[in-house]
């Protein structure tokens, strides 16, 4: 069952128009008049209940809202929510991520939504033929997988998929994955679109490689958050180097710019997940990463090392960690630095701030870096490498081809200009840093504000130029 809920004469920040299915804002009742269907009512009497006080941003998109039925293991009845939300497809199909995750609501999905509509339009991707991007789009479910078994995954997946699959498609709107989902979802989730519409086309990205996936697509955000590092310190005569780096979380973002750091001579002195940390003084080794890298579903608690230390999180952070440090890569989730870290990191030297994760800053803590002059990469510029490389995941499933990560494909470069997807995910970051650079210079702002801007105005003129649709 589908509740849709949008304006009648276009939304109030001009960003997106669908069709009406409801009466215009007004009274609770108006929402439900002419709804006869009993579950229908229901639903819908629980969505202005629970979500009726965002009535302006309710107006302003295309959100869809739907239970997801599923049995588990015990035979027991589960009923989630599912979401998804459109904000604009100026540029290019929707595209973004799936969350799911204990607590998923509709202001955290509507969030990450309007993020990735100005980081999509950052990516400069070449797309169709022409110089494109891919506009914004979230979705997700408060399914929380952790501890549940493969077995409900794969049930709650494909019950979430037999309501997602009606309004999805490789030139309508493409989703991926983001906390909670990786490959293994991602698998369900294809197998269960391939069975519902009978067309095996790049609908999602993060896919197999063996089923149309792009290489390097797990290592893109964490990567790209770390060339991205590596463009600024460049531009202001400092370099990776040897600089001791705090990364929090320990999922595919953060283990990805752990193993990037390293290589990159950089020193990544903790990692995290929601209940702790694992910190080493003299940073943590390649394999050690590995062995956290394998944890998907465990604890970072159960992790044992002779030399690392865990440290349980009764709220000391791990930006609180008291130790000499130069740069602070947030690649968990949102709002996990605030204000009292901000000011730890820059008593303990702290000298950069690279978001990995979607908004993990609060407004008081990206206050305290301007005041404290530590610089800072936004996320919607720092982790735009994730979506980037899911965009060349597009373009490979259009065109039937799997480019190669860093050599040519002899078999292929002779009749097709090659692609070689870490050398573009590099291109695309020192682009993006570029941009908003420009942007900052040209209107006197921050990196972050210059990076909004220069979303912002790809977005609107697009939509300008078609007729403010
Ligand atoms: N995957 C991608 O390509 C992209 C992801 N992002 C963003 O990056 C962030 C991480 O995503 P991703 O790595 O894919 O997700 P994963 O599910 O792979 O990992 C999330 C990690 O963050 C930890 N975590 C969650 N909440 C907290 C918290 N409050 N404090 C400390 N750690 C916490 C989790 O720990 P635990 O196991 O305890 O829950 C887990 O280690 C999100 O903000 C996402 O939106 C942005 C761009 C692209
Ligand atoms: O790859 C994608 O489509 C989206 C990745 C994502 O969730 C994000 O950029 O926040």
């Amino acid at each position: 069952m589908t509740v849709t809920v949008v304006q009648r004469h276009g939304g109030a920040n001009g960003i997106s128009f669908m069709p009406e299915r409801l009466p215009p804002l007004g009274g609770d009742s108006e929402y439900l008049e002419g709804i006869t269907h009993e579950g229908l009512r229901g639903v819908l009497q629980q969505v202005l209940e629970r979500d009726g006080a965002e009535r302006e941003f309710m107006s302003a998109v295309h959100e869809i809202i739907f239970r997801v039925p599923w049995l588990d293991d015990r035979g027991q009845l589960q009923v989630n929510r599912g979401f998804r939300v459109q904000f604009s497809s100026a540029i290019g199909p929707y595209k973004g991520g799936l969350r799911f995750r204990d607590g998923v609501n509709l202001s955290i999905i509507k969030f990450l939504g309007f993020e990735q509509c100005f980081k999509n339009a950052l990516t400069t991707l070449p797309m169709g033929g022409g110089k494109a991007s891919r506009s914004r789009r979230a979705g997700g479910s408060d399914f929380e997988p952790k501890g549940r078994s493969d077995a409900e995954i794969m049930k709650f997946c494909q019950s979430f998929m037999s309501e997602l699959y009606h309004h999805i498609g490789h030139y309508t709107d493409v989703p991926a994955g983001d906390i909670g989902v990786g490959a293994k979802e991602i698998g369900y989730l294809f197998g269960q679109y391939k069975r519902l519409t009978r067309c095996h086309t790049g609908t999602l990205t993060g896919k197999g490689l063996e089923w149309g996936g792009s290489l390097m697509r797990p290592e893109a955000t964490g990567f790209g958050a770390v060339y991205f590092a590596g463009e600024l310190l460049a531009d202001v005569g400092d370099s990776l180097k040897g600089k001791r780096c705090i990364v929090s979380g320990s999922g595919n973002v953060a283990q990805h710019c752990a193993m990037k750091l390293l290589e990159e001579g950089a020193v990544v002195l903790a990692m995290s997940d929601s209940r702790g940390y694992v910190y080493q003084e003299e940073g943590l080794t390649r394999d050690q990463i590995m062995e956290i890298k394998g944890r998907r579903s465990g604890r970072l608690e159960e992790y044992t090392s002779p030399t690392a230390q865990y440290v349980g999180d009764k709220g000391r952070r791990v930006w609180q960690l008291a130790i000499p440090v130069d740069m602070a890569f947030p690649c968990a989730t949102q709002h996990e630095l605030d204000r009292d870290d901000a000011v730890a990191l820059a008593e303990h030297g702290c000298k950069y701030v690279f978001e990995g994760a979607n908004m993990p800053c609060t407004p008081a803590a990206t206050k305290v870096f301007q005041d404290r002059g530590i610089m800072y990469g936004p996320g919607k510029a720092v982790n735009a490498g994730g979506v980037a490389v899911s965009g060349l995941e597009m373009s490979q499933d259009r065109i039937g081809l799997q480019w190669s990560r860093e050599e040519p494909d002899p078999a292929l470069h002779e009749w097709l200009p090659v692609v070689q997807v870490d050398a573009k995910l590099r291109g695309i970051m020192r682009s993006i840093y570029q941009t908003a650079k420009a942007a900052a210079k040209e209107y006197d702002v921050s990196l972050a504000a210059g990076a909004n801007i220069a979303g912002f105005l790809k977005v609107a003129e697009a939509q300008l130029a078609q007729g403010a649709v």
